[in-house]
């Protein structure tokens, strides 16, 4: 029940988007959002007056409605401004009305033109400043108008004006509530978003060569601290110009993508993979002795070998890697001199003929 309330509303929140990275994704958010809360002050206030018996009030307040529901419809169809534009015009008018017109200042329903200053700031771009401006001083000047003329308005008991009043504090607290998060919510996913993008090498998905790098450092640190073994392997497959030259530079790059996707499901989830550049890769392999390592290299290698990669013809591609490996050993203070033993075990590998592993050590355990 919950998690279908939580998705109608979602739905709702994302009429008229779908890109998640959108621009604009944060005032669209408010504005739905906005048009929502409206439908539903507007629906309470229907029945009040409905309540009190003046047809004419609930006529009034069935416009408004009428007026929530076109903005929503805008926003669907993909008319931003307009949708942009119609909300603090119709909640000006509305909360005017009331405060000006029918429950008088007293009410405390003018507090409301917070939220409409808070929504002008949010909505509008900086390319957008004149409108916000005009929203923003509109919702001042009337704000003042109904503190300091006082209008009076129909005949509010105590307990009635304390009730509005409560209501409005509500009302603001959770429009302030529910903005803020959406604005925090889609400021974490867009950071995410980019910390991926930051992170991520595009072709193969694996770590790109700043990640891998900076997770090295990370590691190293680790391990030296904490006297474990961890062995770092750097991972190049063979001949790949003449792949690219042979089946194509598409080919070639589908060849990198298949293969650093069955080298991240060879190694465990407390390793890491990351593409080093062009066709070189690094495994950094923390707690783990050297056995192991080669162990899981051999693996590694094999199952590259044993790979059945088509060109789109039905080609099979022969594809093969060879890998240094090198442990970190206590004398070492820095992490590239591990990694320079691996590229030095991967020297060996390739003029030894491809295909196989060789790992470089200061020690053997
Ligand atoms: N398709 C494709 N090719 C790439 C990419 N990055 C680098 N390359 C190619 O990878 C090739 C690497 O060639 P070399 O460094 O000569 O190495 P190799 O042919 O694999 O030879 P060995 O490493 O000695 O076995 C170059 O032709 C690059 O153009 C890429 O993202 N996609």
């Amino acid at each position: 029940m919950f998690s279908l309330t939580k998705k109608t509303i979602e739905k709702l929140l994302n009429i008229g988007f779908e890109d998640e990275y959108d621009n604009d994704v944060n005032q669209k958010h408010v504005v739905n959002f906005s048009y929502l809360m409206f439908c539903v002050s507007g629906l309470l206030l229907l029945i009040v007056f409905f309540s009190r018996n003046m047809p004419y009030v609930v006529f009034i307040c069935l416009v408004g409605l009428w007026v929530g529901v076109i903005g929503l419809r805008y926003s669907y169809r993909g008319y931003f401004l307009r949708a942009q534009l119609l909300m603090p015009i119709a909640k000006i008018s509305q909360v005017a009305i009331l405060s000006l017109f029918y429950f008088g200042a007293e009410s405390g329903f003018h507090l409301l033109f917070l939220n409409v200053i808070a929504y002008a700031f949010i909505v509008f771009r900086a390319d957008q400043r004149f409108i916000q401006y005009w929203i923003v001083i509109v919702s001042i000047v009337l704000f003042l108008v109904c503190e300091f003329l006082s209008p009076k308005g129909l005949y509010l008991t105590s307990f009635d004006q304390n009730l509005v009043l409560v209501c409005v504090f509500l009302f603001t607290a959770f429009y302030f509530a529910v903005v803020i998060r959406l604005v925090m919510n889609r400021l974490k996913a867009v950071n995410h978003h980019l910390r991926q993008l930051a992170e991520r090498d595009e072709l193969t998905g694996l770590s790109n060569r700043r990640k891998v790098l900076a997770d090295a450092v990370n590691i190293f640190a680790d391990s030296v601290i904490n006297q474990e073994s961890c062995v770092f392997a750097i991972v190049d497959l063979d001949h790949f110009k003449k792949i690219n030259d042979t089946f194509g530079h598409e080919a070639g790059d589908l060849v990198l993508t298949k293969v650093a996707t069955m080298m991240a499901s060879v190694i465990r989830t407390e390793d890491e993979i990351g593409r080093y550049g062009g066709e070189e890769f690094i495994v950094i392999m923390p707690n783990t002795n050297l056995k192991e390592a080669e162990a899981t290299m051999e693996r590694m290698r094999e199952s590259v070998e044993n790979m059945l990669i088509e060109t789109e013809h039905g080609i099979v591609i022969p594809v093969t890697v060879s890998i240094g490996l090198a442990p970190i050993a206590p004398s070492v203070s820095r992490y590239e001199e591990i990694l320079a033993q691996a590229d030095k075990g991967l020297y060996i590998a390739k003029r030894s003929g491809r295909n196989r592993i060789s790992v470089q050590s200061i020690y053997q355990d």
